[in-house]
């Protein structure tokens, strides 16, 4: 089977910035996928390579098995929506519509009007004289009334409030429930959108550190409280991500947990929570840290 999407060895350096190293994966089906990561991490050059926008130093982007930039891929096969994006000069809304609306085959008029009302996206005024959020509300009515076999997401609702921000979540799932596609979308808001996630990628540095099933990740990792002694005893020789100390007690974060280990800790007393997914991709890629609490 040909993969959706597939980075091999991808690489990307701008003189002396590697901002993209040696990253592979493969995306094989339907879903929605996740690109996390920090500030500056690679996630834009990420998916500019895999839409063909910019050529890695080295390494290979497919899309769909052709290589983005130079493959006859589908007519509106694909939309890639960024905050960033440029539009023509003199477009309003209503243009940005019109013209999405003649590219993918799949556009559905009466969800964009729709999502138009629910976004609150202004469709007679100059893009370039709207607010960042009315940006974003034009670009996620495209986002998701395309229905593009492959969509690919970078922070497309990142001027958004919270309000319109779920209402986007919400209008993602339920229609990706009804036309199943691949989703790829990077964020930083990763509380927010985590539920989102079939599937993450983590990239940190240019490096891809995590491509994990986002449910076996959520429950990857434990916090433990308790008197210090017991809770080291029990932590053993895993992986602590993280440990606070106040007094004789322990707050330590355990990655690796099963369920043998958290069966163990209920058993012994100890305070046992989940650990979101936002604190463990900041605990894996942030500097492990303890700290001593002085009360
Ligand atoms: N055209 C460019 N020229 C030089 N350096 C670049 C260029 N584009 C990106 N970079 C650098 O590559 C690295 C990765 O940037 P990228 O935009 O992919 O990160 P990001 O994860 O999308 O960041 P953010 O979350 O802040 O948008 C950064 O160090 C950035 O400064």
């Amino acid at each position: 089977m040909t993969a959706v999407l597939e980075a091999h060895g991808l690489t990307k350096r701008f003189k002396d910035v590697t901002a993209l190293a040696d990253v592979s994966f493969s995306i094989d089906g339907p879903g929605v996928y996740g690109v996390l990561g920090r500030n500056g991490a690679g996630k834009t050059t990420l998916m500019n390579l895999l839409t063909g926008q910019d050529f890695p130093t080295s390494g290979t982007a497919r899309l769909a098995g052709l290589d983005p930039a130079t493959g006859s891929h589908a007519f509106g096969a694909i939309a890639f929506i960024k905050e960033s994006q440029a539009y023509p000069e003199g477009y309003k809304g209503r243009h940005v519509l019109k013209a999405a609306s003649g590219i993918f085959p799949r556009w559905d008029d009466a969800y964009a009007a729709q999502l138009i009302e629910d976004f609150g996206a202004p469709l007679d005024r100059h893009m370039k004289k709207l607010s960042r959020g009315q940006r974003s509300a034009v670009g996620a009515v495209v986002a998701l009334a395309s229905r593009a076999e492959v969509t690919l997401l970078d922070e497309p609702y990142a001027g958004l409030d919270a309000v319109a921000r779920q209402l986007f979540y919400d209008r993602l799932l339920t229609d990706f429930a009804e036309h199943p596609r691949v989703i790829l979308m990077s964020t930083h808001l990763i509380d927010e959108a985590a539920d989102l996630f079939q599937r993450v990628l983590v990239i940190d540095k240019g490096r891809l550190v995590i491509d994990q099933d986002a449910d076996e990740l959520r429950g990857a990792a434990v916090r433990l409280v308790g008197p210090a002694a017991q809770v080291d005893r029990l932590v053993g020789s895993r992986e602590v991500l993280h440990r606070e100390t106040l007094g004789g007690t322990a707050a330590v974060t355990v990655d690796g947990a099963d369920d043998a280990f958290k069966a163990e800790a209920v058993a012994a007393g100890l305070e046992l929570a989940p650990v979101s997914l936002q604190q463990l991709i900041v605990r894996r890629t942030g500097v492990q840290s303890t700290e001593e609490i002085s009360a």
